[in-house]
């Protein structure tokens, strides 16, 4: 054992973890505790029923294993009692009696033990459930930015993945409180014969439980700091063998790629994980024959006073059996308590991730500004820049220009130019780095952001495509209208949808997308027109179509435009297209470029000027000829 003096350093000292923090030390393992009384608190409001019948129970089995030994020290000495004056009128029913206790007993521990794993199991079920809807509705209140941030990836992976754990953390707390009771009863015999003994018990297990807790946090260092790799691995095997990317795999044969990358990677986490798992083997056995040699010394010492004379037999099998059981629990405690530390730090990034608090609120120290209806002015933006939060470049810089009330604005500029970015900003998915918005005269931060949502129709050009049915798919536009079949096919016909939608086999009730039994897969332009008709599902007085028509073909995109002008009448708008014929039919067009202002006017007003737009649709229109 060349590396005792090694391990028992690294209990203490820092040591860089796998993903480079320092190791945790023996006080931050425990104060990873911390995490306890709130996790309780939660698996309380579960159910409370539920949760005071496990305590019950489990209280009952604490006392169990204490009446179990001590009947079975009656009976033995009551045997022994027996054999040693025999004689045929002795009755035998005390003796009988105790068994029968004994008996009963044993059938109490049966099924309170059954009880308590199925109360575990239906408790553990529910706060699964539980905790996954609130890791659902706190994700749902996070920042847009927040989802880009890989780190905030990894906490929120992390926070997901434990759900598992977390009930097996459940019952192991409360299987540790349970068993501390079972010691303090056992404890009470024990310290009665002879309290050194008890103290050559707790002695010879340490080793072990500092074990246990040593590998316990290696093995979350490890796990922990490969969250970027396991989420890679993921991908790899997600994008490996999915209807999504089965066509592109395919044809440019990726395979052989993604899965040399995927065994790359799970091979080094294997080695990295089999040389931790075997040490812990190893130290196991050696810390488990320490924590023996102790339980033998205390077995040898108290067979030696019963040979003595000094203890019955009876005791004798009391005190050995009680000494086997104690040393089974303190072993069981102390090995849990490094599990429960470990499964503490899991929750501290359970919790961690909901401490994460959204940005982009109300601000309550100031009296909400009620939304105009109608917009009376417009939104005008004051020197606005905006930077990704991670890059190092401006998306948008000393942007000023307004978009009047009722105004359509078409947004030009090439690919990166920040045409999204600008309509992203408009609603409120990231607040500006630098300048504002105001909207009527106001900074648009002093709205809102619900209600400036409501107010919003955006329809991006990345829109999801929901394995829902067609007409759900619609109303996710405005999902309070989901039953409003009304409302549902007039958008459809709005978006010329609805010819989409006619020919489905089940209509409206058509499933859509691959993914799920009995899915019809659309046409790219066919789902485009789908996602448009969730723009005309509200009623919204700021509509923004980024790129609503790059997957139609020519015919439906005129038509497309000839109802739009009509729909949106009296409603302010904003249009990204790269096709000019679209672009034309704006109120003004907006040209930007490298996240800067270029020149804005309509279409006559920006080709008699014959500067950059006039160049780009001279460029598209020789195209043409
Ligand atoms: N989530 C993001 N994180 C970091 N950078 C981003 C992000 N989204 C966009 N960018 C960068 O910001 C710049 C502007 O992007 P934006 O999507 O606004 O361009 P766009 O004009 O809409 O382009 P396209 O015509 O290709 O749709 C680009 O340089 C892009 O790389």
């Amino acid at each position: 054992m060349s590396g005792l003096s090694d391990f028992f350093t690294t209990i203490s000292a820092k040591r860089p973890r796998a993903d480079g923090k320092p190791a945790l030390t023996v006080r931050e393992r425990f104060s990873a505790l911390r995490n306890l009384p709130e996790f309780l608190r939660l698996i309380w409001e579960t159910s409370p029923s539920l949760t005071l019948g496990n305590i019950a129970l489990r209280l009952i089995r604490a006392a169990l294993p204490l009446a179990l030994l001590y009947v079975g020290r009656l009976i033995l000495d009551l045997i022994v009692g027996l054999a040693r004056n025999p004689s045929s009128t002795t009755s035998l029913t005390p003796l009988f009696e105790l068994v029968g206790l004994e008996f009963g007993l044993a059938i109490l521990s049966d099924a309170t033990g059954r009880a308590v794993a199925l109360l575990d199991s239906l408790l553990g079920d529910l706060f699964a459930n539980r905790s996954s809807v609130r890791l659902m509705e706190h994700a749902a209140q996070l920042d847009l930015d927040q989802f880009e941030d890989s780190a905030f990836y990894d906490k929120l992976e992390r926070a997901r993945r434990q759900t598992l754990s977390r009930t097996v953390l459940m019952s192991q707390v409360l299987s540790q409180a349970q068993d501390a009771v079972t010691m303090a009863f056992l404890a009470v015999g024990l310290t009665a014969f002879n309290p050194w003994l008890l103290l050559l018990l707790l002695v010879a297990v340490i080793p072990a439980f500092l074990g246990e807790s040593h590998f316990n946090e290696r093995s979350y260092s490890l796990v922990h700091g490969w969250t970027p790799e396991r989420r890679e691995l993921d991908y790899l095997r997600v994008t490996g063998a999915s209807d999504e990317t089965a066509k592109e795999v395919k044809i440019f044969g990726l395979s052989g790629f993604l899965i040399e990358r995927f065994q790359q990677l799970s091979d080094e986490f294997y080695s990295k994980n089999k040389s931790l798992v075997v040490r812990r083997a190893t130290w196991g056995t050696f810390f488990a024959a320490v924590g023996a040699a102790g339980y033998y010394g205390a077995y040898v010492y108290i067979i030696t006073q019963a040979v003595r004379g000094q203890i019955s037999i009876g005791q004798l099998t009391f005190l050995s059996g009680s000494f086997a059981r104690m040393r089974g629990l303190l072993e069981g405690i102390l090995s849990r308590f490094s599990s429960v530390a470990e499964g503490a730090l899991y929750l501290q990034d359970f919790f961690d991730f909901f401490r994460l608090q959204p940005r982009i609120i109300r601000d309550v120290t100031r009296p909400v500004r009620p939304f105009p209806n109608p917009i009376r002015q417009g939104f005008e933006f004051e020197n606005v820049g905006f930077k990704y939060r991670n890059a190092g470049k401006w998306a948008l810089r000393n942007l000023s220009f307004t978009l009047q009330a009722g105004e359509k604005l078409a947004l030009v500029g090439e690919n990166g130019a920040g045409k999204t970015t600008l309509v992203k900003l408009l609603a409120r998915l990231y607040d500006p780095t630098e300048g504002r918005i105001l909207l009527d005269g106001y900074d648009l931060r002093e709205y809102d952001p619900a209600e400036l949502r409501q107010e919003i129709g955006v329809i991006f050009q990345d829109f999801v495509r929901f394995q829902l049915s067609a007409g759900q798919n619609l109303a996710v536009g405005r999902i309070e209208e989901k039953e409003n079949t009304d409302r549902i096919q007039s958008a459809a016909a709005q978006s010329l949808a609805d010819s989409v939608i006619q020919k489905l086999p089940a209509g409206y009730d058509q499933i859509i997308g691959r993914r799920f039994t009995g899915g019809v897969d659309l046409s790219g332009g066919e789902w485009q027109k789908i996602a448009l008709g969730r723009a005309y599902m509200r009623d919204a007085q700021l509509l923004i179509l980024d790129e609503p028509t790059a997957a139609l073909d020519a015919r439906a995109e005129h038509e497309v435009f000839q109802r739009f002008a009509d729909l949106t009448k009296g409603k302010t708008a904003v249009l990204i297209s790269h096709r000019f014929s679209t672009v034309r039919m704006a109120d003004r067009i907006l040209v930007i470029e490298n996240g800067q202002f270029v020149e804005i006017g309509s279409h006559e007003a920006l080709l008699a000027k014959g500067g950059r737009y006039a160049e780009l649709f001279a460029l598209q229109a020789a195209g043409y000829r």
